[in-house]
């Protein structure tokens, strides 16, 4: 496919992105401690078909042999998540050796490839010692994220330079605590808003820790979903329910991060279920980052909903847009007008977007290959989105697909793919799509420009 529209500047990086719970497995592995995801998924009716992570793509034995995939692939870099259990196997204190050295190797193997370690600390598998304790509803837990975030510096932080700190922390707050779709599973507005602001504030924790005790040149950010969100219709009502959403899912953690204070209307809006804040913890909270990654998939079309409790709205889907399997709507431009709406409204060193991909039904045809065009076609659309925004001067610096494995998709188990490699799970055979050759290509042609 002729890529002279996807020519990026040479210091641009193409990535794929992952995390620890929906592909390493290993779950009872080499002295590994609980997490809420290995409880939640043993919880009958939680994970569609019982899925759980146990196995996942096996990647915590097989990491040698996809990151030889990767680097055919010609991968910059890769995104993963550390499994905080994995390393604390109560979240505190005793380190699990062996995990520690699973890390170590994934990231010596990476660099052997000459593939670029871009690390996220939080991918939601909280341990569960420490939702034993209360988890992101005790503050004590931001100090403990701090404490492990400090450590897995000390450690990786000479060959690692990119540190995420949570990744959409919204979807632990919101499907956590107030939807309950999502571990631990917990129903109530005024928890999930609490979870939001301790999330924050572990955030500004994590990162005054790492800056402490990382080395120079390091780079700390977050990674947060942003969609742009639109009204359904001219109704002053919709403008309103699409401007909530807006604030809670973006706003509420992009403001006290970059300006130092939650919205007003947000807080407002929430009343006295808004959790105590105090000066001290918003000067945490807004400790200056580097980067920040964005997850970003589609656009959320919003009409009031006065039934939904939480946020007064619920996602309207126009008939006349194509929809991927996980009934979201394709929308290209969310990427252009996600970045200039961030360009406009923060003050942001660096951008990158950490998850853009989409799930669509695939099969291995009888020549042995997935020919998964509509994924290619979304690739290729979305990236050529991002190359608009830089073209626009906006300092996108890097695009990770989301995902490099087909992997465990939470509530809906293994019943979506967004892989550019399929995974046989009952083999665990690796299959690279003809996307992933298609965004191999895309990549050989940039590097063959630098
Ligand atoms: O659903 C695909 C991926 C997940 O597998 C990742 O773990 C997670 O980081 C992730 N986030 C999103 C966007 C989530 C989202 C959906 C709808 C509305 C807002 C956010 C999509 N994904």
């Amino acid at each position: 496919m002729e890529f002279k529209s996807l020519k990026f500047p040479k210091e641009f990086i193409f990535g794929a992105s992952t995390a620890a719970y929906q592909i390493e497995g290993g779950a009872y592995e080499d002295g590994k401690g609980l997490s809420i995801w290995d409880t939640f998924c043993k919880q009958p009716g939680r994970i569609l078909n019982g899925d759980t992570g146990d196995e996942a793509c096996d990647f915590y034995h097989r990491y040698k042999d996809d990151i030889k995939i990767m680097k055919e692939m010609g991968l910059d870099s890769f995104r993963f998540s550390i499994s905080w259990p994995r390393v604390f196997p109560e979240g505190t204190g005793k380190v699990n050796q062996k995990g520690l050295d699973f890390y170590n190797s994934l990231v010596d193997e990476l660099r052997a490839a000459s593939i670029e370690p871009y690390l996220t600390l939080n991918h939601w598998d909280m341990p569960q010692s420490l939702q034993d304790q209360g988890g992101w509803l005790n503050k004590d837990t931001a100090k403990h994220f701090a404490d492990y975030s400090r450590f897995m510096c000390e450690n990786l932080s000479d060959r690692v330079k990119f540190w995420t700190t949570h990744n959409e922390p919204h979807c632990v707050a919101s499907a956590g605590h107030v939807a309950g779709i999502f571990a631990p599973g917990h129903k109530d507005i005024k928890e999930g808003l609490q979870v939001t602001h301790n999330l924050n504030l572990a955030h500004g924790l994590a990162v005054q820790a790492m800056r402490q005790s990382g080395s120079a040149g390091n780079k700390y950010g977050i990674v947060l979903a942003v969609f742009p969100y639109y009204p359904a219709t001219a109704s002053i009502h919709d403008h309103r329910a699409a401007q909530r959403w807006d604030g809670y899912f973006s706003r509420c953690f992009l403001d006290p991060i970059f300006k130092g204070s939650y919205p007003e209307d947000m807080v407002e809006y929430f009343g006295d279920k808004f959790p105590e804040v105090t000066e001290q913890e918003l000067s945490v909270i807004s400790e200056p980052i580097d980067m920040l990654g964005i997850n970003c998939y589609f656009r959320r079309i919003i009409e009031n909903d006065p039934k939904n409790a939480f946020i007064g709205g619920r996602e309207f889907k126009p008939r006349d847009a194509a929809y991927t399997q996980m009934d979201w709507p394709i929308y290209p431009e969310c990427l252009f007008e996600v970045l200039s709406m961030l360009d406009k409204d923060y003050d942001i060193p660096e951008l990158y977007i950490i998850e853009n991909g989409a799930a669509f039904h695939d099969e291995v045809s009888p020549d042995g290959k997935v020919h998964d065009a509509r994924r290619t076609r979304y690739l290729h659309a979305h990236i050529e989105q991002a190359k608009r925004a830089v073209e626009q001067g906006i300092n996108l610096k890097g695009y990770f697909v989301w995902s490099f494995l087909d992997n465990f998709e939470w509530a809906l188990g293994y019943s979506r793919r967004f892989g550019i490699v399929y995974v046989d799970y009952p083999t665990q055979k690796r299959i690279v799509k003809d996307s992933g050759k298609w965004y191999s290509e895309l990549l050989r042609y940039n590097q063959s420009l630098r």
